[in-house]
């Protein structure tokens, strides 16, 4: 440790979007990808999002000499980057850990290649962020990589005159996100390779690092919690006893650390970063172990949009001042990497809801205003008041008819036939062979399709010359479908530019950006939609469509929603109403498009919920005040349902095993989920769980351009076999076919139906 160490600055953010104010990022990556840029051109494109984003932080006031600017740019992952920075490779890809990494190599690690298969994607805690898995077993090399990207970074903005805070990942949080045998087994070795990352940083001149540590708010990852605190005290009395280190910030957001800020308060790290907008202000007793430690407030909301109640904060801010002995910093509660760049882009929402937003940029002057308090900055804590009284009365914010619809909702509106006769009735109408085959929804977005899209946008189509475009793409995936022979078609969802925004967009309630793209995974952004106020549905939202194809054939066209706490999830929801009652809100929206388009004689519906597993709450208490609302609301939108419509859903992205109650609990009467990549896994845990409706275990992998052969299809649907009897059994794909390109789909679909063809003439 160096003898100076500088204060910790008074305010900072944990972390800035990376992708670019016009997504250039994502852009530069793409052209890379296929071939019309070179590294060089990529490497160029990230070298001026960084330095604009150093420039655009000092300019909107925070101190560029005082480490309160982040360096944390990643070119796809901030986990992926620092799994490289410590060596942890694994041995298939070939990569030589010696020099840094190259572009292309750290690309492929991402995505794969026609022989290797990319580490895994999942979700990122409770976020619509998805990182790369590291692998780490036992013989994974672990070795400090000398000029990683958190080290060249830093020098980089320190040749520009800005002193930037390096970020990467913690060791605690890396290992229990590995998948590999016991990965924490391999903790001191890895603490000693952050020693000597440390060490590097601090001999490039940086005074103080942040270490993400988000595992330590988490009960729900792999590692056991008693293990967590155990290896936490481990690693960062290790950490804090590095000779020559910068000072060290452990980050810990999205959740609530409760007896682990004791434990890292113990180790001699310099400063800990509390989410208080997730968790409480810790007590005297636990700030009696944090003495003299800097404690950064994380206030400011990173993971939402509504301007923060700034007297609310600096309340809690006083409170924590003066509660404990040490320095109190001011800062977000998570990186910004969740929200878009900033409101001034977004010139076509109406004037009002834009005055009640804030997004990256707006969040970096709340942090501000909090530091300087009212007194110092009156005019920022004004505003902000106004801003709640005008949303709290807000034209829209709250429909008596809406209110009055939620109140009067009873037990008989999520119930409905039992199981059995509904499975009877079903076959009647349908009369489907065994092991029905069916996809998820989607079909490849073609560029047309998006380019038909932004050109209706633009005026340069009509709504008539666009719906045109929309129902000859219905038709042909009509026809190619009808040529492959599935049992179950859908119309392809091409008229979705997403399959949240496209509802948010037609229910009322809601608002949409223009600009307001957020990093979904990699290269790939949503624009989350902005949920407002009271939500009901002006008109049906997709039944058109879905009655056009399935006026194309004689085979039942499985009509397409998506599920209320997907929509949630995956918007910026308000926060002046209990997440379950938003969700019954949609539900009834739902319930009636059901209704609709039952009445269009669409005789299959479904309903996704893929982010089901990603609003479970951190901490294993909550669990069941959670699943109680999402399964409740899941059921409101689909009961309403007849005896002879078939409900699916569908769900992927996740770890089922500690959702698979509530999959039972949705009742569908077909559900499908991923799980070409974990070899029908779940087939035997929802078996042993009770589950006795249809599933459908996908058995093509859509997340890599890789077409699976029709002999492991063969495999994978005796392994499912294994386990469920033929009438429950459904094949699929994992997940909608959107991100790809037609030649695989085509050539996987074919493959899936020989397989199921053959497995059938088996029994
Ligand atoms: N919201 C959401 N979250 C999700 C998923 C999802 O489908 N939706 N799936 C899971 C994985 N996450 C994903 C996130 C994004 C994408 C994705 O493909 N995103 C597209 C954008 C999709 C979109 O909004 N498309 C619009 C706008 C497309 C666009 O960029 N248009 C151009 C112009 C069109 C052109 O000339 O090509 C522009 O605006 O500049 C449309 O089709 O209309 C992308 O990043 O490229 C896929 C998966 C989990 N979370
Ligand atoms: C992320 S889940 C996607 C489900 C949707 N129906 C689709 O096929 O694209
Ligand atoms: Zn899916």
């Amino acid at each position: 440790m160096s003898d100076h160490l500088p204060a910790f600055p008074a305010s900072t953010i944990l972390g800035y979007p990376r992708i670019g104010p016009r997504r250039e990022l994502k852009r530069a990556l793409e052209s890379f990808w296929s071939g019309a840029t070179t590294k060089a051109d990529l490497a160029e494109a990230g070298a001026a999002l960084r330095t604009r984003t150093r420039t655009h932080l000092t300019d909107l006031g925070l101190d560029p000499q005082a480490a309160a600017i982040p360096s944390d740019f990643s070119y796809y992952d901030q986990v992926l980057s620092t799994a490289v920075a410590v060596g942890a490779i694994p041995e298939r890809f070939g990569i030589d850990a010696s020099t840094p990494i190259s572009l292309a190599d750290y690309s492929r690690l991402a995505r794969g290649d026609a022989e290797t298969a990319p580490l895994e994607l999942t979700k990122w805690f409770d976020t619509n962020y998805h990182y790369l898995v590291p692998e780490i077993g036992p013989d994974t090399p672990l070795r400090h990589a000398p000029g990683s990207a958190p080290v060249a970074e830093f020098a980089e903005a320190q040749a520009t005159g800005v002193h930037t805070r390096p970020v990467v990942v913690g060791p605690v949080t890396l290992l229990a996100l590995a998948k590999g045998t016991d990965p924490l087994a391999r903790l001191d070795e890895l603490v000693a390779v952050y020693q000597q990352l440390l060490a590097e940083l601090a001999a490039a001149g940086a005074t103080w690092v942040q270490l993400d540590e988000p595992a330590l708010v988490s009960d729900n990852g792999a590692v056991p919690a008693a293990q967590l605190g155990e290896a936490a005290d481990r690693a960062y009395r290790t950490l804090a006893a590095t000779a020559d280190r910068p000072g060290i910030l452990v980050a810990a957001p999205y959740g609530d650390l409760r007896e682990r800020f004791a434990t890292l308060a113990g180790t001699g790290v310099e400063a800990i970063a509390l989410d208080l907008v997730k968790g409480e202000i810790p007590d005297d007793g636990a700030l009696a172990h944090a003495r003299g430690l800097t404690l950064v407030a994380g206030l400011v909301d990173g993971h939402n949009v509504w301007r923060t109640d700034l007297h609310a904060a600096a309340e809690r801010l006083q409170h924590l001042r003066a509660a404990h002995d040490g320095p109190v910093s001011v800062a977000t509660s998570t990186s910004l990497l969740h929200v878009p760049h900033t409101v001034a882009d977004e010139t076509d929402l109406p004037e009002q809801l834009r005055s009640w937003l804030a997004f990256a940029d707006e969040k970096v002057g709340e942090v501000l205003a909090l530091t300087a308090g009212p007194e110092t900055a009156p005019e920022a804590f004004t505003t902000s008041r106004a801003v709640r009284e005008d949303r709290s009365g807000a034209l829209g914010v709250r429909r008596d008819e809406v209110r009055r619809r939620t109140a009067a909702l009873t037990a008989a509106d999520t119930e409905r036939a039992d199981a059995s006769e509904r499975a009877t009735a079903q076959q009647e109408r349908l009369n489907l062979p065994s092991l029905p085959t069916t996809t998820i929804g989607s079909f490849p977005q073609t560029g047309d399709l998006r380019r038909a899209r932004a050109q209706r946008r633009k005026g340069e189509l009509t709504e008539e010359q666009y719906a045109e475009v929309i129902r000859g793409e219905i038709s042909r995936v009509i026809e190619l479908q009808t040529e492959l022979g599935l049992d179950v078609l859908v119309h392809g969802e091409p008229e979705r530019n997403d399959m949240v925004q496209y509802f948010a967009e037609l229910l009322d309630g809601f608002a949409v950006t223009q600009h307001g793209w957020v990093q979904s995974y990699g290269s790939r952004c949503t624009r989350p939609s902005i949920l407002w106020g009271d939500v009901s549905r002006p008109a049906p939202m997709t039944v058109e469509w879905t009655r056009y194809a399935a006026s194309l054939t004689d085979k039942p066209v499985k009509g397409m929603l998506t599920g209320p706490v997907t929509i949630l999830a995956w918007s910026f929801v308000r926060d002046d109403l209990p997440l379950g009652e938003v969700a019954d809100q949609v539900a009834l929206a739902l319930r009636d498009e059901v209704s609709d388009l039952e009445h269009a004689g669409i005789g299959v519906i479904q309903v996704d919920e893929p982010a089901l597993r990603e609003l479970l709450p951190l901490r294993a208490d909550d669990h069941q005040a959670y699943l109680d609302w999402s399964v409740r609301s899941f059921r409101l939108a689909t009961s309403g349902a007849a005896t002879h419509t078939q409900v699916h859903t569908h769900l992927c992205y996740s770890e089922f095993g500690e959702v698979i109650d509530a999959i039972d609990g949705l009742g569908a009467d077909v559900t499908s989920l991923e799980a070409a990549r974990s070899a029908m896994e779940v087939v035997p845990e929802l078996a042993e769980a009770g589950f006795s409706r249809g599933i459908g275990p996908g058995v093509w992998d859509i997340h890599s351009p890789r077409v699976p052969s029709e002999a492991e299809i063969v495999d994978l649907l005796g392994r499912a076999l294994a386990a469920v009897p033929d009438r429950q059994l459904w094949v699929n794909p994992d997940c909608g076919l959107k991100t790809r390109g037609y030649t695989e789909t085509v050539e996987s679909l074919r493959n899936l139906v020989a397989a199921t063809e053959q497995t059938r003439a088996s029994r």
